[in-house]
């Protein structure tokens, strides 16, 4: 479904030098399957999040969505793919504030194919149904506690029923319990609507609900267990403190 291939990303930092964020990554997304993308503040988690979005383009590499190369396609058609392909969770949610939960979860149905914008409204309310606020249709995003805001926000991703689900540190504004009935939920509709998933997460526990676990670091991803990741991320940790350390005397 999604295939990345020695991908970089490099930007040009104000004093012209150039930072090389992704050296070389490889995945692959199967359709329905569970994956989570791990690493410390500052790895590229959001860099990487941007390219499999198909919001920014490589520096070098490819990536194919669905058989297409993302390369080949002009900024209408890849907004055209991105739209009705992928759906996005974010850790502030990213509501409107003065629309509906109903309004909200519309709203990509606006831009769909004209049978669901011919069905929106319907369409919006099952969407609401199924990640059980239906009943809380009308009201605004500050009525509702930050677990029913990020629903409401899952409700919107998927209801144009996208290929890939996308969700950057879907916990991140949420207590602990909250969280988790966020990502049991997030796993739930993967499996009945049959989209991926992909979690970019600094969470070992929001890591844990994944199939597949993935370390990015050092700008590249590679497999690994559970462990092996807290390890990698606890010795990023040792290291970044001793430099501080080291900075300070
Ligand atoms: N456009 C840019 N210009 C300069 N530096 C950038 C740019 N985009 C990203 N960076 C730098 O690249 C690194 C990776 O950024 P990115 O936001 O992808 O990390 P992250 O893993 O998502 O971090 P966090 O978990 O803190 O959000 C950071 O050091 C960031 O400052």
């Amino acid at each position: 479904m999604l295939e990345v291939s020695e991908v970089t990303r490099a930007v040009t930092l104000p004093d012209g030098s150039e930072l090389s964020i992704l050296r070389g990554v490889n995945l692959r997304v199967f359709a329905g399957e569970r994956v989570a993308i791990l690493g410390r503040s500052g790895a590229g988690k959001t860099t990487l999040l941007n390219l499999l979005g198909l919001i920014d383009r490589p520096t070098s590499g490819s990536i194919r969505f669905r058989g297409q190369d993302a390369a080949a396609l002009s900024e209408a058609r890849l907004a055209k793919l991105r739209g009705a392909s992928v759906g996005f969770v974010f850790q502030q949610f990213n509501l409107l504030e003065n629309r509906t939960a109903h309004a909200n979860v519309v709203m990509p149905l606006l831009y769909g194919s004209p049978k669901q914008f011919w069905q929106r409204e319907r369409l919006a309310l099952e969407a609401l149904r199924a990640v059980e606020l239906a009943d809380r249709a009308d009201q605004l995003p500050r009525q509702l506690s930050g677990g029913e805001q990020q629903r409401v926000a899952i409700a919107r991703a998927l209801v144009r029923q996208p290929a890939l689900l996308l969700a950057d540190e879907p916990t991140g504004a949420l207590d602990v319990g909250t969280g988790q009935l966020v990502m049991r939920l997030l796993a739930r509709m993967s499996a009945e609507t049959g989209s991926a998933l992909v979690t970019i997460t600094h969470d070992l526990f929001v890591a844990a609900t994944a199939e597949r676990i993935l370390l990015l670091q050092d700008g590249v991803l590679r497999e690994c267990t559970l462990d092996e990741a807290e390890q990698a991320l606890r010795a990023d940790a040792r290291e970044r403190e001793a430099t501080e350390l080291r900075d300070r005397v």
